[in-house]
């Protein structure tokens, strides 16, 4: 582990900025390495590297799925799982919809997809993630593959979110050749966010560049006002996209760190489902303010408006 003495500067002249104080810093927090002795006397810690799940989070996506019964094995449901990284939750998707469900990740942070689960690294708040999601359940064009829509136009990422409004329809601007009638509007069956704080990369991973997204994220500060409102962003987030991209008689999940606009989220989400539940899988951890909402068929006509109005 780099050690401070590295640094060719005292940290008051440095004032923190230097890498390697960083660097120092980071690894010896003790908040981490709490977390890292947390995990190992962990049940589901444990469980979880048994069945090669990439974090334990799979259990709380199986309980809620044991309990609201979200995933039809073997049907073609195509989920999008806002948030995926590390994977966890996409593997429970794929292994419960298989063989035939389709799987697409979302995450602003970059991670190799599990096997079998396709992956978008982007900003859910961005429209142009909401486009290449669409595109992609619609069959528009295969990631991963060097497709003419890949090679004029490099998946939008030259473009502003006002550009690619005007887009799609006739594609005049770009000479994009897309069939606007044959881009499904809502295409997807079930989504699922667990967004939030990025999982601690503890192997494999080194983040080495200046504008780190892991520093940038909404991550848990433990000042649970904070948490909560961050998370109620997110949560809207995930809602906008469920109102955008799901089919009427969907399915929805997504995680709050619990506070004072709980009943707010439900609300809205009872505008937008027919049937609203909360739950707290025995995954979650006691002490955690986290907490899951559920909402269940995604009713035919919804105003957006009205949603986030009062
Ligand atoms: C707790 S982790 C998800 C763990 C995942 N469900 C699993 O089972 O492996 C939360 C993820 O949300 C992602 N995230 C946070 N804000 C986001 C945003 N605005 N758009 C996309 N992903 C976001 C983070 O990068 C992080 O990887």
């Amino acid at each position: 582990m780099t050690s401070p003495m590295l640094c060719a500067l005292p940290k008051f002249l440095c004032q923190g900025q230097c890498l390697r104080w960083r660097v120092a810093v980071r690894f010896n927090s003790s908040a981490k390495s709490r977390w890292l002795d947390r995990q190992k006397g962990d049940s589901f810690t444990r469980e979880a590297k048994v069945q090669g799940l990439r974090s334990r989070a799979a259990f709380k996506l199986m309980h809620l799925d044991d309990k609201y019964h979200l995933f039809r094995k073997g049907s073609s449901q195509k989920v999008l799982d806002l948030g995926y990284a590390p994977g966890a939750w996409s593997q429970v998707a794929l292994d419960r919809t298989g063989p035939n469900g389709v799987i697409l990740g979302v995450d602003i942070l970059p991670c190799a997809p599990p096997r079998g689960v396709s992956a978008i690294q982007g900003n859910i708040l961005s429209k142009k993630t909401h486009e290449l999601i669409r595109l992609f359940f619609s069959k528009h064009f295969q990631l991963y593959q060097e497709d003419q829509l890949h090679k004029d136009n490099g998946y939008f990422q030259h473009m502003l979110e006002q550009e690619l409004e005007g887009l799609i329809p006739d594609g005049s601007k770009t000479g994009l050749q897309i069939d606007r009638s044959k881009v499904e509007k809502t295409p997807i069956d079930v989504i699922v966010s667990d967004m939030y704080e990025p999982w601690p990369q503890t192997t494999g991973f080194w983040n080495n560049i200046t504008n780190s997204a892991y520093d940038r994220m909404a991550n848990t500060t433990g000042v649970a006002i904070k948490d909560h409102y961050m998370s109620m962003d997110l949560c809207d987030a995930a809602l906008v996209t469920a109102i955008d991209l799901m089919k009427p008689g969907g399915s929805f999940v997504c995680k709050l760190y619990t506070g004072k606009e709980d009943k707010l989220l439900e609300s809205r989400l009872k505008k937008a489902f027919e049937n609203v539940h909360r739950f707290k899988p025995s995954a979650s951890r006691n002490e955690s303010k986290e907490l899951y909402f559920i909402g269940l068929k995604k009713k035919h006509k919804v105003d957006k408006l009205k949603v986030f109005s009062e």
